[in-house]
């Protein structure tokens, strides 16, 4: 895992703030990624498996991780939340929304407890031939943080065509904007779980965020989804 101090997080913030999206390039090696796919069949890392087209979610398959995480993935989330609380904490008061976050994930882990919100939402998603991710948000319960990141565990064009990552950004009263994204193996993004606000002449106002994966055409493609918040079950 790169350091986690060598992104230009002053940057990274003003794209969140400006875009609701942000790239960290090469947070994970080769190795790290091919180790995250190689334990993908190992059940003792999962709590529960989900088969998307059951669910109307898309195609393709993905499994939830059970607590205690593999230890780079508790690190990711730890040393990335941090981060990114400063920014939560300006969007939720510029729209008057909700009670601080809190500085460390240990912190907002245990809000989270408050909640019933207890069981671990990281999650491996793997696409094959057709597969893809119909666009959602990821909430799981009344408390939610409003950023989180995909990391993308193979090579787009080289273990798999198509299956771009896709967001919309739906601005009040318009319709919906389309923002597609590819990135390199190892590469994360972060990006909007719910709404973010977007500055207009009266003011803020909340501008609504979805995001999936469009069709793959061949191959398989593999990424790590690490949310923030737990989940009611
Ligand atoms: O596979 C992807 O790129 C998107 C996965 C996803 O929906 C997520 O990480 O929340
Ligand atoms: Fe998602």
């Amino acid at each position: 895992m790169a350091n986690i101090e060598n992104p230009d997080w002053a940057s990274v913030r003003e794209n969140l703030h400006q875009r609701g999206y942000a790239q960290l390039h090469q947070l994970l090696n080769a190795e790290e990624c091919d180790q995250l796919i190689a334990e993908y069949d190992n059940p003792v890392h999962y709590r529960k498996t989900i088969v998307m087209e059951r669910y109307r979610f898309g195609l393709g398959e993905y499994k939830y991780f059970s607590y205690p995480l593999p230890p780079i993935i508790q690190r990711l989330r730890e040393s990335i939340y941090p981060k990114l609380a400063p920014v939560a904490n300006q969007w939720m008061h510029v729209l008057s929304q909700g009670q601080p976050y809190p500085a460390h994930f240990a912190e907002f882990q245990a809000l989270c407890r408050t909640y019933g919100q207890t069981k671990p939402t990281v999650l491996i998603l793997k696409y094959g031939q057709g597969g893809h991710n119909t666009l959602h948000r990821d909430l799981y319960g009344d408390l939610f943080f409003p950023i989180q990141m995909v990391l993308f565990l193979n090579q787009p064009e080289q273990d798999y065509t198509g299956g771009e990552f896709v967001m919309t950004e739906q601005i009040p009263r318009a319709q919906s904007k389309a923002i597609v994204v590819k990135r390199q193996k190892g590469d994360a993004l972060l990006f909007t779980t719910n709404f973010r606000p977007v500055k207009g002449s009266k003011g803020y106002y909340r501008v609504n965020m979805r995001h999936g994966v469009s069709e793959v055409h061949d191959g398989q493609r593999y990424t790590l989804g690490v949310i923030f918040h737990d989940a009611l079950t």
